[in-house]
């Protein structure tokens, strides 16, 4: 445990994020009408995670971005977050891309500290902060680094440590591991479950991967249709030496039938 970043944790009544009729419109004449999004109702509890499964095309981005504030929402719906409606990002609500976007011009050490200066705390506080971050994804070491001179799993663990440094309420992950080969994408599903351990910050991470979805979240949601629904809402306790259990195996077969 990494007491510079634990957090208290939050009352489990109160959902983190709350979809509430949303209609997602894309900019364009006509383009509302094919909207995957159309009156879709959620509820994200705080300081889970979640994970978002579902056919290509069905819509999980559009959700994902809605949950960042970043979609334009019609006005009959939307997400509250924290019992307002979300009308535009804000820096509770971080979000993390396949392509994790790091600056190529600042070193991991500069990378993760970007966010700092606009968040609460004293000097000392913050680079207390940060070290403990690259401690705790493991990139001491690399700290003096460049994004070029990283692997895959060292930037996407760069992009992860640089969105939690500032303490985010909500992280929204978009298929963060799906370029990592399959020994780093473990590795790092357990660095998020270790990460969740210490800081309890609501996840909500939209993959491909199923298995992933069942080892990472508490709670795994199936989506599709179109307009999208909810195919499925279960929870998970799935841990490592459950990978192959049979009821593991059972929840993963259920979800492939859905998706297919
Ligand atoms: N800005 C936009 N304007 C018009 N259509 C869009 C826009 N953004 C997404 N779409 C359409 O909305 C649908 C859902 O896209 P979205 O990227 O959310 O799906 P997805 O489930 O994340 O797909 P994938 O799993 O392939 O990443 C697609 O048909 C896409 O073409």
């Amino acid at each position: 445990m990494v007491a510079d970043l634990t957090v208290l944790a939050p009352s489990p009544e109160e959902p983190a994020l709350k979809v509430d009729r949303l209609t997602v419109a894309f900019p364009g004449a006509g383009a509302a009408a094919r909207s995957p999004i159309v009156d879709f109702s959620l509820e994200i509890a705080l300081g889970e995670i979640t994970c978002l499964l579902g056919p290509s095309g069905c819509g999980k981005t559009t959700l994902l971005r809605a949950l960042g504030g970043f979609a334009r929402a019609k006005d009959t719906g939307g997400v509250l977050f924290q019992g307002q409606w979300l009308k535009e990002p804000t820096p509770d609500i971080v979000m993390i891309f396949q392509e994790n976007n790091l600056y190529p011009w600042l070193t991991v050490r500069r990378n993760v500290a970007f966010g700092l200066p606009y968040c609460e705390g004293t000097r000392e506080e913050k680079r207390v902060r940060l070290e403990a971050m690259l401690r705790h994804v493991g990139l001491e070491a690399a700290a003096d680094q460049y994004p070029r001179e990283l692997s895959g799993g060292m930037r996407q663990r760069t992009a992860i440590a640089r969105a939690l440094v500032v303490n985010p309420k909500v992280l929204l992950l978009d298929e963060p591991f799906s370029a990592l080969d399959v020994a780093l994408r473990r590795r790092m599903q357990d660095l998020m479950r270790a990460i969740w351990e210490t800081t309890r910050t609501t996840f909500v991470m939209v993959t491909h991967n199923v298995e992933e979805a069942i080892m990472v979240g508490h709670r795994v949601i199936v989506l599709g249709g179109r307009p999208m629904t909810v195919l499925l809402d279960e929870r998970t306790e799935a841990t490592p030496k459950d990978r192959y259990a049979p009821e593991t195996l059972a929840l993963q077969r259920r979800i492939e039938d859905l998706i297919e």
